[in-house]
């Protein structure tokens, strides 16, 4: 069972991840492609991560956007850890 992490942790390890944003218990970033089809390669990208991590991420798309946000269900909604090791992961798909 994964904790939440307290505001400071969040905000401390959100310095490590530009662009994210804590917002409504969840920390989001919206990702910009140069068309849909990368759009879509990129959440496929994402779903093997996921599943492999076993821990997975709210995706809204519109086009050419992407937006992610990841909060863990198991502790009520919060977010710990694991969020911010998906964080990273997906982080480092959008920058290789
Ligand atoms: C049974 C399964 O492993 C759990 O439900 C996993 C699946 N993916 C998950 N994803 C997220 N974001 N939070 C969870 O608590 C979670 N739990």
């Amino acid at each position: 069972m994964a904790d939440p992490l307290s505001l400071d942790e969040i905000t401390r390890q959100l310095e490590d991840l530009p662009g994210w944003e804590h917002k409504n218990d969840k920390v989001s970033k919206e990702f910009t492609f140069e068309n849909f089809r990368d759009a879509m390669g990129f959440i496929t990208r994402i779903s093997y991560e996921a599943e492999e991590q076993v821990h997975h991420p709210e995706i809204f798309n519109v086009y050419n956007t992407v937006d992610i946000s990841l909060s863990t269900h198991d502790a009520g909604g919060k977010v710990t850890e694991k969020d911010i090791t998906l964080a990273k992961t997906i982080e480092s798909l959008y920058n290789n």
